[in-house]
């Protein structure tokens, strides 16, 4: 069949700092193309530039074997290559119709909009990619798997050729991705090329045609899917076999020492009645589909909602947080899941977000402190593996991955004592992976009570020493991490079943 669309030696450079070289790639109609590497491999770059939001230094574009130059991505919309990006850009307070044909409503015969004729297309594109969901309701009522599917139907409704897919499933739960593969394998059966990036090996597997890995800007290995397997993808990407990706647990002899509890705590319609314990050294897992009160279990203990009732022990003490500030006093610290909306300052360099969160420390102190600063940087920078040319680039210019890295390091640079986590691997590539469930474990060991969330089952389980479950706001029972299966988690996941431990 012929190609799509098919790129010929592109290379890309920012200042001077090559980031692709010279990559070959074609797209083929009904076909998926799974894109993968660590981060900061040049996957985004590469498809900025198929999407016309970037030009090749060097190197050619052919569309349905035309050569092409985008001048901007509308130009590239125009000919049918369509790009979902990672960050979602729906309008929350419109409905799905709206979103759906948001700068391209149907107009009525005096050119006036019709909603009603907005809201039919609407449903037709739902149906023709089979999800089911009422049209007229507004997108903050949904749920992230429902709010990416509907920026898929949006790419539907125009018709795309080629649809990019930047990280669909990093923010969604195991659950949750089926839906989204059944879409996709609708949208491959007619006739769209799709390009597919994930850091998530057995999706890439499951549901792509050919693999492509880049690693440092260069295309290594493109095969077809089925001549792959997951330790084989995981080398050719890594450069190396990962044998282990989680750290051993390290068994605590004697009385438990709890650093937070949390007795019968509640958030107004969000979280009812929990109690669970982080003790010292332990990794405690909070697991459960996606939007069970999670977040605001974890954004309460760390005052950005506080709870209304119960109570919270933090070390042995009875403490009432009401704000962040206080919760850092209190050594706790919280990386939530949004970090790149949530966590970044987009003006600065890497080193100020770095430093920012204990910015008052270091600014009232000289030149000294400053070389420290620097050297602490350079420390974080080495052990978190963060891609980066200089501590004072921009932080916009680091890829996804190693953004969310750099938040990471920032935090913990505030020595908690009690850490809770949302997400903690997620857009991270595997080998950082690794790392960071070292880091934890590390920080585990050496006395930190941590509180991870967590909607892989995988980490949930290969990391935690006890698994509480949160079901519409409730905590319906606890498993020990050790012995957990995943179909005791999902169990406790999708009922009211109280107070279980197996
Ligand atoms: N506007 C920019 N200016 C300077 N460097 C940039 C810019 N955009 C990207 N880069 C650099 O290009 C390299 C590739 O980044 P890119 O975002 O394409 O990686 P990626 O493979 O998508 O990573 P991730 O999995 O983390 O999203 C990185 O080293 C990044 O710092």
């Amino acid at each position: 069949m012929k190609p799509v669309l098919e790129a010929h030696h592109i290379t890309k450079e920012f200042s001077g700092n090559v980031v692709l070289k010279d990559i070959n790639l074609v797209c083929k109609p009904g076909s998926v193309l799974a894109l993968c590497g660590e981060n900061g491999a040049g996957k985004s770059t590469l498809m900025n530039i198929i999407s016309g939001v970037l030009s090749p230094s060097s190197g050619d574009l052919f569309w349905l074997g035309e050569n092409v130059k985008f001048r901007n991505p509308d130009d590239a919309m125009q000919r049918g290559i369509y790009i979902v990006h990672q960050e979602l850009s729906l309008l929350p307070h419109l409905t799905i119709a709206e979103n759906i044909f948001l700068g391209y409503e149907p107009k009525g015969k005096l050119g006036f909009l019709n909603n009603r004729r907005t809201v039919e297309l609407a449903k037709e594109i739902l149906t023709d990619i089979s999800f089911d969901l009422d049209v007229q309701l507004v997108v903050s009522s949904l749920s992230p798997a429902q709010q990416q599917m509907i920026e898929i139907a949006k790419a539907w409704s125009r018709k795309p050729k080629l649809l990019i897919l930047d990280e669909p499933t990093s923010s969604l739960p195991k659950s949750e991705v089926t839906l989204l593969i059944k879409m996709i394998n609708t949208l491959r059966e007619r006739g769209v090329s799709i390009i597919f990036i994930s850091h998530r090996l057995d999706e890439i597997l499951d549901i792509s045609d050919r693999v492509v890995v880049l690693k440092d800007g260069v295309l290594v290995t493109e095969k077809p899917t089925i001549e792959l397997n997951r330790d084989h993808l995981v080398q050719l990407m890594v450069g190396r076999d990962i044998t282990q990706t989680f750290p051993p647990r390290v068994h605590i002899t004697g009385q438990e020492e709890s650093m937070l509890e949390l007795k019968n705590v509640s958030v107004p319609g969000k979280v009812h009645s929990a109690s669970l314990s982080v003790p010292k050294g332990h990794i405690v897992g909070l697991g459960g589909l996606e939007g069970q009160g999670q977040r605001d279990l974890a954004r309460a203990i760390f005052g950005v909602n506080p709870f209304s009732n119960g109570t919270m022990v933090v070390e042995g003490k009875v403490v009432r947080v009401k704000s962040p500030r206080q919760a850092l006093r209190c050594g706790v610290v919280y990386i939530p899941d949004n970090r790149r909306q949530e966590g970044i300052v987009p003006p600065l360099s890497v080193r100020e977000n770095m430093v920012l969160s204990t910015l008052p420390q270091i600014a009232s102190r000289g030149v000294l402190q400053k070389r420290r600063e620097r050297q602490q940087v350079t420390q974080a920078i080495e052990s978190f593996s963060i891609k980066v040319h200089s501590m004072e680039n921009l932080i916009t210019s680091l890829s996804g991955g190693n953004q969310q890295k750099v938040i990471f390091s920032k935090w913990l640079r505030n020595n908690p004592r009690i850490l809770v986590l949302h997400e903690p691997t997620r857009g991270v590539d595997i080998q950082s992976k690794v790392e960071i469930y070292q880091l934890l474990r590390k920080l585990a060991n050496e006395g930190v009570g941590i509180l991870m969330i967590s909607s892989d089952m995988m980490e949930l389980i290969g990391m935690s020493d006890r698994i509480y479950v949160m079901y519409e706001g409730r905590i319906t029972g606890h498993l020990n991490g050790e012995t957990a299966t995943e179909e005791q988690v999902m169990s406790l996941a999708t009922t009211a079943a109280k107070g279980v431990e197996m």
